[in-house]
């Protein structure tokens, strides 16, 4: 029976600035059951890089509280992998090395930490590229490396932030693939911040659209579409419009609201 993995409840956020109180949520509820895959689409500026760094623990709602597995997130931990937009590599480590780096912390022994990253390169694609630096990698490549990374410490959440955003159509489709395949493949629970409503209706479960300034949940829509989808088929389409709408409704309105999208008839 699955659970939920990811308890938000009542959080809300802002930050203090030179030039005033930035009010980036306001008592957003979700919750993310284990093995889900869910996607956060919504303008920008709505809050949803805000949610996800508050889900990793990097940092902490003003109120409200957020669970991971019952126990009330009060930092970064193992549990939560994390993969940004930038791949942040380290330049003067290899393929292989930026992968064990994650290990290191963990007191893993070398040998049973080079088995593990022998796997974690070869899920991603890259066992002939692990002695190659940053600099000799693709973007796409330098992306699976982040993955990888992520992985290492064998997380049961995989927390995603526009990781494919400045990647060019054919490559970030095939990282989409691959993904699905990683969190088909290793059950994990995955949260990916996306500002492409077509990769959220692609890869998620579930697409929670954050609207309004400070953002809410306003839309939480299950993908009722049978794996892999399409982009060009009948069912595929009426998702992403209607996703569009809510974003642009809310752009317009600049309101959060709650009118729910129709999934009856997508
Ligand atoms: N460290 C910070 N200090 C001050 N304000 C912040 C900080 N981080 C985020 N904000 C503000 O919180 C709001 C939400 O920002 P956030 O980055 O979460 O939005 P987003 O939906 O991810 O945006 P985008 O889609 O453009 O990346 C914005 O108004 C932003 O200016």
């Amino acid at each position: 029976m699955s659970r939920a993995s990811i308890t938000v409840e009542n959080v809300s956020k802002h930050y203090e600035t030179d030039s005033g109180v930035q009010h980036a949520l306001s008592g957003v509820d979700l919750s993310i059951e284990d093995g889900e895959f869910v996607s956060i689409v919504g303008p920008s500026g709505c809050g949803k890089t805000t949610l996800l760094r508050l889900i990793a623990g990097l940092e902490s709602p003003t109120s409200g509280r957020i669970l991971v597995n019952g126990e009330m997130v009060t930092g970064p931990g193992p549990d939560r992998g994390l993969v940004f937009q930038a791949a942040t590599l380290y330049p003067w480590r290899t393929v292989a090395e930026n992968v064990r780096f994650a290990l290191e912390v963990d007191d893993t022994s070398s040998a049973a930490a080079d088995r593990r990253v022998q796997t974690l390169l070869q899920m991603v694609g890259l066992t002939d590229r692990a002695a190659a630096y940053p600099d000799e990698l693709s973007g796409g490549m330098a992306k699976r490396v982040g993955i990888a990374r992520a992985l290492a410490p064998d997380p049961e959440i995989l927390l995603l932030d526009e990781p494919f955003s400045d990647l060019d159509v054919a490559t970030r489709e095939s990282l989409q693939a691959d993904l699905l395949s990683l969190w088909r493949d290793l059950g994990k629970t995955v949260v990916l911040v996306t500002h492409t409503v077509g990769e959220a209706v692609r890869l998620s479960d579930r697409v929670l659209v954050i609207q309004g300034q400070p953002g809410q949940v306003g839309t939480d829509l299950d993908v009722d579409i049978d794996r892999p989808r399409d982009p060009q088929t009948d069912s595929f389409k009426p998702y992403v419009n209607a996703i569009r709408r809510t974003i642009r409704a809310d752009a317009r309105t600049d309101q959060p609201t709650t009118q729910p999208v129709h999934t009856d008839h997508p």
